[in-house]
């Protein structure tokens, strides 16, 4: 490998940690990364004249060079003009299982292609439309489940888990084909195997869990990193139901009803076997990787979209009066009705800003090409670190104020191509993403139509100033005159990675810190310093988590 790949092209590189694992032995053993911090400060300039930080993650992710982009001209030209280079996305974990293994996420080239192109029909607005329908019952049961809660608590609730519940009740309607009689109920075997299957990786956390990042062959040899037994169940489970509606030929508008119905239109179509690219394996397949991609990142959306309301009532005022206009001119809560609430969907974009649930994006190089005089080579890395963007000053002002109006109709244009991806770029982008636009929106009008939220003591300090203390604990460690020490003492055992990083912004630099290192020992350094945290899932980024309640009190308005 040739380490000065980067330099050559005057591009600043990180030192490799330990020549095999690099980082991730830092990421494992958790010890301090000092030179991180003194790497990236030198960073920054350049980082802010060229909007592009790289470093050679020989250190982070085996011997493998990988680009971080952080730049929207550059974000635009890898996801979408030179996609054709661009197509893939690294594999963390193969599954061997010959269903398994058509998801989505682990397809490559001419394969992802394929089945992206059959898949994309389920998501049609028409097919969404159908969707509304099943999700509508599963907003009331929200609501019903709510009201539940708040007996037993004076109003306060943890809405992360509400919603989990509620988002894991609209995949097994909408994906799965089945209903949950009870949300979350601990003792149903779906609800069990949803928990296992969605529940922390065990291995996280242990040395085991770099192997995959290090040595990607052993994964395809047969070691295995992910506990397979709730993978199997849903994959049997979905089988059954695809079975029994075959037989049954009873409709019921839901994903898998428009995944066997793309399956007919190619029979019909193609005619020969081979041609048919929605089989059996594939439809099981997705239907376990719309729950696996769906869930989290929705229930993320929305509690931190119910907790900016908590916080600013005046924004929670304009959006329950259009609501309440919207219902009665739609005649209740439906898709109709949810499209025609122009401000909750500036809303909604706000929190996707402020708090994109995923914090980064992948790509693979897949041809050798030079994209504004730097070479990419077949095999790098590109990831495109999310939440840096969404914080940039250079694209949002007072990037840290949860503000709509940056996406009122008027000021929606000057928000610059590739400086908002909270669902990805291009034709790799989030597939899932009306799908979770309808069904987060549903269920916050119903929310809003029937609850006030309110803030209450045991409502986690303000996100904004969150990060706002924590960006004071940056900038005191970077302007501190022994930084080494200081940062040192601040950094504690914190390991760092690149994706929240952005332009000189140190408030920036935080969140990445907070988000991106190992998790416990983060959460204890700046738990010490009384700073609140947000559940970090290593190197997978901030995604919501039980382990972090967010609660907030729900007053009743009906
Ligand atoms: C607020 C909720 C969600 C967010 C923020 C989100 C975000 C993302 C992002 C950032 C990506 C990567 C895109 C890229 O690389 O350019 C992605 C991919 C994906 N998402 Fe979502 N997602 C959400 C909900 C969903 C839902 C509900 C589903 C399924 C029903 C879903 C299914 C997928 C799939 C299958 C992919 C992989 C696409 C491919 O590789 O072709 N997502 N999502």
């Amino acid at each position: 490998h040739d380490f000065d790949y980067f330099s050559k092209q005057r591009i600043p590189t990180e030192k490799p940690v330990h020549h095999i694992v690099g980082n991730l032995w830092n990421f494992w053993k958790q010890v301090p990364l000092v030179p991180d911090f003194i790497f990236l400060s030198k960073c920054l300039p350049v980082l802010r004249s060229s909007g592009v930080l790289v470093y050679d993650s020989r250190s982070f992710e085996g011997n493998r060079p990988a680009w971080n982009i952080a730049d929207p001209d550059l974000i635009r030209e890898i996801g979408i003009k030179e996609f054709d280079h661009f197509t893939d996305r690294r594999i963390f974990f193969p599954l061997r299982d010959p269903t398994l293994s058509k998801m989505l996420v682990l397809l490559k080239g001419e394969e992802w292609k394929n089945v992206r192109s059959s898949v994309s029909p389920v998501f049609s607005s028409g097919k969404i439309k159908k969707m509304s329908l099943l999700m509508e019952s599963c907003g009331e049961a929200l609501v019903e489940q709510l009201r539940k809660a708040i007996q037993k608590s004076q109003g306060v609730v943890n809405i992360r888990d509400q919603f989990g519940a509620y988002t894991l009740n609209v995949i097994a309607t909408c994906a799965f084909g089945t209903k949950l009689e009870s949300l979350g109920e601990e003792n149903d075997p779906f609800t069990r195997n949803a928990r296992k299957f969605l529940a922390d990786n065990p291995v996280a956390g242990t040395p085991f869990f770099i192997i995959p990042f290090v040595f990607p062959s052993l994964m395809n040899v047969g070691l295995n990193v992910m506990p397979m037994a709730p993978l199997y169940f849903f994959r049997d489970l979905i089988r059954d139901i695809m079975k029994q509606r075959k037989a049954e030929r009873n409709e019921r508008g839901d994903a898998l009803d428009a995944m066997l119905e793309q399956a007919e239109k190619e029979k019909q179509e193609g005619g020969a076997e081979a041609q048919i690219v929605m089989t059996d394996d594939v439809i099981t397949a997705q239907s376990i990787l719309f729950f696996g991609a769906g869930f989290d990142t929705t229930a993320a959306m929305m509690t931190f979209l119910t907790y900016s309301l908590a916080l600013h009532p005046d924004i929670q005022d304009r959006v329950h009066q259009e609501i309440e206009k919207n219902i009665q001119e739609h005649g209740g809560i439906n898709h109709e009705m949810i499209n025609a609430c122009v401000y909750l969907e500036q809303v909604v974009q706000e929190t996707l800003r402020l708090y994109p649930p995923n914090s980064r994006l992948e790509r693979e190089c897949t041809k050798d090409c030079i994209i504004n005089g730097m070479e990419f080579k077949k095999g790098d890395f590109v990831f495109i670190p999310v939440n840096a963007v969404h914080s940039s000053r250079d694209y949002y002002p007072d990037p840290e104020v949860f503000d709509p109006e940056r996406f009122s109709p008027e000021k929606k244009s000057s928000i610059v191509t590739g400086a908002f991806i909270p669902f990805g770029i291009g034709p790799r982008n989030c597939i899932g993403m009306r799908f979770a636009l309808e069904e987060g929106k549903l269920a916050l009008c119903h929310l809003i139509h029937s609850f006030r939220i309110l803030k209450c003591p045991e409502t986690p300090s303000a996100a904004g100033k969150e990060r706002t203390s924590i960006a004071h604990i940056a900038s005191d460690a970077i302007n501190a005159t022994d930084s080494k020490d200081a940062l040192r003492k601040l950094s504690g055992k914190a390991s760092l990675w690149t994706d929240h990083l952005c332009g000189e912004d140190t408030a920036c630099l935080m969140p990445f810190l907070q988000v991106q290192s190992g998790r416990r020992r983060v959460d204890l350094i700046f738990s010490r310093k009384g700073v609140p945290m947000e559940w970090a899932a290593g190197v997978f980024g901030t995604v919501p988590h039980k382990k972090t309640p967010v609660k907030v009190k729900l007053e009743s308005r009906l």
